[in-house]
């Protein structure tokens, strides 16, 4: 049985379609990412996930339970990131773990887990008087306090700085290592790539591809760049032919090619055919970045 099940989920508000048939299945152990543009629907994904959402239709299930209907028992199993006003200004960030650790069967110490996040010094500060980075750290916290089996992770990095963001992703891999299911939408490219097992693209409220982050590379239209400036001219012709080219860039007379791993071998045989030599030869595989624009051009064009 899949941890999380999403099967042809719509939701609307007010007549207007925000989640238009979306489907995906997450496993144990899996850290499953939602990418996609603004506004295409991701948030309202994972809160019908969460239960704090209900489908117009389609089928949600978390650990086979409806996040609707037996909402009690998914709150046990599910652990969620906050939104800033959910929280009581004035409480401390003892008093706030403690809470959240008290609502759940078999909580997890929050003492590491402050720790870890960098609040062990903060902990009898208020609420209110904690730095954004903090406050996001303690909502992780608060994620996690309860030792879920699954956790929904909505921007989960968003506002930290590059070491607390760093410190955070480790947090995530330890958390799934322990056999945590993980679902994250997340905007930020690096983040997807280095934590995910696979991603849904989302985009209009639609799946527009669903793939491991190496697999949505390789979709997409130029997955390898070369790029070099030749001691001799090269004829269009010779360059047109080249097997997997998608794309040829001529400028100051620089080179640039976009194609698969052939293409980048046949450039090479090429240049030695022709005794031309490539200056500042350069090959760039491309990112989950190229890919994501590739997949959302509509959108995000
Ligand atoms: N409570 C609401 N009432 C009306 N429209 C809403 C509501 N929540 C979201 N929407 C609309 O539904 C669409 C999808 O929103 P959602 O927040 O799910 O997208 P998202 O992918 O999470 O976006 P972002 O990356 O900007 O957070 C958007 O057009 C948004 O304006």
């Amino acid at each position: 049985m899949s941890v999380i099940e999403v099967s042809e989920l719509r939701k609307s508000y007010g007549g207007r379609r925000a989640v238009d048939g979306v489907s995906f299945t997450v496993e144990e152990g899996e850290i499953f990412g939602v990418l996609g543009p603004n506004g295409a629907g991701k948030t309202t994904t994972v809160e019908c996930v969460e239960g704090l959402r209900v489908p117009d239709s389609g089928r949600v299930r978390v650990t086979g339970l409806d996040p609707v209907a037996d909402h009690a028992r998914v709150a046990q199993v599910l652990g969620a990131q906050l939104q800033q006003t959910e929280l009581q200004p004035k409480l401390t960030v003892r008093e706030a773990l403690e809470m959240y650790a008290s609502f759940y069967p078999r909580p997890a110490d929050w003492r590491p887990l402050a720790e870890r996040l960098g609040l062990a010094a903060r902990l009898t500060t208020r609420f209110a008087r904690l730095s954004g980075g903090q406050k996001q750290r303690l909502f992780i916290a608060l994620a996690l306090v309860g030792a879920p089996r699954v956790v929904v992770l909505d921007e989960l990095t968003t506002g930290l700085d590059p070491r607390a963001r760093r410190d955070t992703w480790e947090l995530i891999e330890d958390v799934r290592a322990g056999g945590v299911t993980v679902l994250l939408v997340t905007h930020f490219m690096e983040e997807a790539q280095r934590l995910c097992d696979r991603i849904a693209v989302v985009d209009q409220g639609r799946v527009a591809a669903l793939d491991t982050p190496a697999g949505l590379i390789r979709r997409s239209a130029g997955a390898t760049v070369i790029s070099f400036t030749p001691s001799a001219p090269l004829d269009d012709d010779d360059l047109t032919g080249l097997p997997g080219l998608a794309s040829i860039e001529r400028k100051d007379g620089r080179i640039t090619l976009s194609g698969t791993d052939d293409t980048v071998n046949s450039v090479i045989t090429l240049l030695a055919r022709h005794r031309v030599t490539a200056h500042q030869l350069r090959v760039v595989d491309a990112t989950l970045d190229d890919a994501f624009l590739d997949l959302t051009k509509e959108t995000t064009a």
